[in-house]
């Protein structure tokens, strides 16, 4: 399999994701952005499912806009000592083909009905009032992963108006991007929306990787 730079960036990190079995590359000259069905077994869903449950606090934004209900999601940090997330956190770096150093805290998130993550990019705008705050020691972002942990009865699709595509979830789906363009510069194509729930819940693990290592 090709190789890439450690930290998921550069020209080739593409093809590593490609070469994955199982991996379908979601066709786009605009961004890599891959869909792995039943990456993650229902159990281990299920399991995950009740640690956010137990741990769960309104999200945050960085660069806040004003508006009160552009994330209205919970989220909470997973912690890595549960040796669940430790192994959940090193099969996605190993997907990715980056090494874990760069990973930021497995991230869940829990939407009830009407909550949404509204349209977003997830790298720091470079000229934004946080990019220093959130970037000066580990970088940029380079790739998401994101999880979906269960199926809600309706809604809580994720959208990626700059492609038109939207993803259904489903229990056990890994979705993944690039933030970053071959060059290394943020890619806005990568723009994504976390629609209402129309009908259950709606649970996710989010993985972010950086430029450099996460202080550990
Ligand atoms: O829940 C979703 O579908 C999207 C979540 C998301 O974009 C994020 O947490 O950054
Ligand atoms: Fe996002």
């Amino acid at each position: 399999m090709e190789s890439h730079l450690p930290n998921g960036t550069g020209p080739k990190a593409a093809a590593y994701v490609t070469a994955q079995p199982g991996v379908q590359r979601v066709p786009s000259p605009k961004l890599d952005l891959f869909v792995q069905k039943d990456f993650l077994d229902p159990v281990t869903c299920a399991i995950l499912v009740e640690l956010i449950d137990a741990r769960r606090q309104p999200s945050t934004i960085a660069d806040a806009n004003g508006d009160p209900l552009y994330r209205t999601s919970e989220t909470c940090y997973l912690d890595a000592i549960d040796p669940r997330v430790d192994g959940l956190e090193r099969r996605i770096a190993d997907f990715l083909g980056v090494d874990p150093i760069f990973g930021e805290p497995l991230q869940g998130q829990r939407y009830a009905v009407g909550q949404e993550f509204k349209a977003h990019t997830d790298y720091f705008e470079p000229m934004g009032a946080d990019f220093l705050k959130y970037c000066a020691e580990t970088g940029q972002r380079t790739w998401t992963a994101m999880l979906y942990l269960n199926t809600p009865d309706a809604g809580g699709a994720t959208r990626f108006k700059a492609i038109d595509k939207i993803v259904q979830p489903e229990t056990g789906k890994l979705l993944a991007w690039n933030n970053q363009r071959k060059d290394g510069t943020p890619n806005p194509s990568t723009i994504h929306h976390g629609m209402k729930v129309r009908a259950g819940t709606k649970y996710v693990v989010t993985k972010w990787f950086r430029e450099r290592p996460w202080p550990q």
